[in-house]
């Protein structure tokens, strides 16, 4: 999480909004770390988990990432924690609570990522509220405009 951390500074000096994510190892070899890029590219689907993924992906080649482990600096939405699935993830770890990403004025789809999960009848574990004070502070510094 301390490198998700450092990723979302580098977004928000480069006037990105706040999130960020990575995808690693599960012995903790990093695949992927990126941050949110949706103001940049005037696209909403550039979360940071999507960049995240995507890259990750990319860099073995395959779009299958079971073995590996979604980190994120906020609890997925229902579009990442998908494609999160569609990639086969084995676990899903994140810091702040979607409630402070509504918090500090950022649109959340109101379904939670565990819940996400369920409706996918996938076995992916979910482990959230990891770092979240140090998360949800650099939410709340950086809030929407
Ligand atoms: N988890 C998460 N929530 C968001 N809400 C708006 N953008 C994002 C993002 O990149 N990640």
């Amino acid at each position: 999480m301390d490198q998700v951390l450092d990723e979302l500074r580098r977004g928000i000096m480069r006037q990105q909004s706040p999130f960020a994510a990575g995808v690693f190892s599960l012995q903790g070899d990093r695949l992927s770390l990126e941050c949110n890029t949706v103001k940049s590219s005037s696209k909403p689907s550039r979360h940071g988990e999507i960049n995240a993924i995507d890259q990750a992906c990319r860099s073995i080649g395959k779009p299958n990432l079971s073995g590996y482990v979604l980190v994120s600096s906020a609890e997925p939405c229902p579009m990442c924690t998908a494609t999160a699935a569609n990639a086969n993830v084995d676990a899903i770890v994140f810091g702040a609570s979607r409630q402070t990403v509504a918090e500090a004025g950022y649109q959340t789809l109101q379904l939670g990522c565990v819940e996400m999960i369920r409706l996918t009848g996938q076995s992916i574990s979910v482990i959230g509220g990891v770092q979240s004070d140090r998360c949800a502070q650099a939410l709340l510094d950086n809030p929407h405009p």
